[in-house]
């Protein structure tokens, strides 16, 4: 049968792109990769510098999300911690596959690269990068997709999951409507896509591992940075 986008869903649609467009990295932030220090040292500091600027706008965009503030306020921050991970992995990827600004691409993947990050993360880590950029996902399912996976209701300590679901189902039902509308001739897509959401999943793991290796070699974090992962 046809499948129609309500009003109600338009409307809600029209929020989360609203948001997710109206927050983004201030130019100055990301204009800094073109700079031309390439030192592990310096770009650590760098994408340090662009991961707390990507919370600032991640905190912004998700209170934006309709009924997020109407959450348990204890659960409104275990929801953030617990996707920030992966809602900047969701991000950086989209770097990555919506071709930012010139160049932008090419020095944050070198950055990445040589920013003391050791080699069995760097690996799974682009690998994901290719998976999103194969999507060719528009911006509405970019923005849909990072709303679900903060709505994420199993995060640890949330106490009031069924208020996440809630939250979380109408979301995903847009999504899954959204795919059949912008990919009619692939049917799996929202299946492909609800796949990335379980690669992110294994990503928080290696990066919390990415995250002591740093600690060992004694890479200073930002307090904001330090608040959201729990470390120092
Ligand atoms: C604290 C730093 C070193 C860090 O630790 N883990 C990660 C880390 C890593 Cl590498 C990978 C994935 C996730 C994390 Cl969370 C990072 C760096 O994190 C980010 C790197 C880049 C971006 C990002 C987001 C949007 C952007 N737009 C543009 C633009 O040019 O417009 C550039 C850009 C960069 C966000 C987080």
């Amino acid at each position: 049968e046809k499948v129609e986008i309500t009003k109600e869903q338009e409307a809600l649609m029209k929020l989360i792109v609203e948001a997710y467009n109206k927050h983004q990295i201030p130019q100055d932030v990301t204009k800094q990769l073109l700079q031309d220090q390439y030192s592990t040292e310096e770009n650590f500091l760098l994408l340090t510098e662009i991961a707390t600027s990507q919370v600032q706008v991640l905190v912004e965009f998700t209170k934006n999300i309709p009924g997020f503030l109407s959450l348990d306020h204890e659960d409104q921050i275990a929801l953030l911690k617990g996707s920030a991970v992966e809602a900047m992995f969701l991000r950086s990827a989209q770097v990555f596959s919506r071709k930012m600004p010139k160049g932008h691409t090419e020095v944050l993947e070198e950055r990445i690269r040589k920013s003391g990050i050791s080699e069995e993360f760097i690996t799974p880590l682009f690998n994901f990068y290719k998976s999103v950029g194969e999507l060719h996902m528009v911006l509405e399912e970019q923005a849909l997709l990072t709303a679900i996976t903060i709505l994420t209701p199993d995060r640890p300590y949330v106490k009031d999951q069924q208020a996440v679901e809630r939250l979380q189902e109408p979301m995903v039902n847009l999504l899954k409507k959204l795919c059949v509308l912008q990919h009619p001739q692939e049917p799996q897509y929202f299946a492909r896509l609800l796949g990335r959401l379980t690669e992110l999943r294994t990503l928080n793991h290696y990066h919390a591992e990415m995250l002591t290796s740093w600690r060992v070699n004694d890479h200073k974090f930002t307090p904001l940075l330090c608040e959201i992962w729990d470390v120092q």
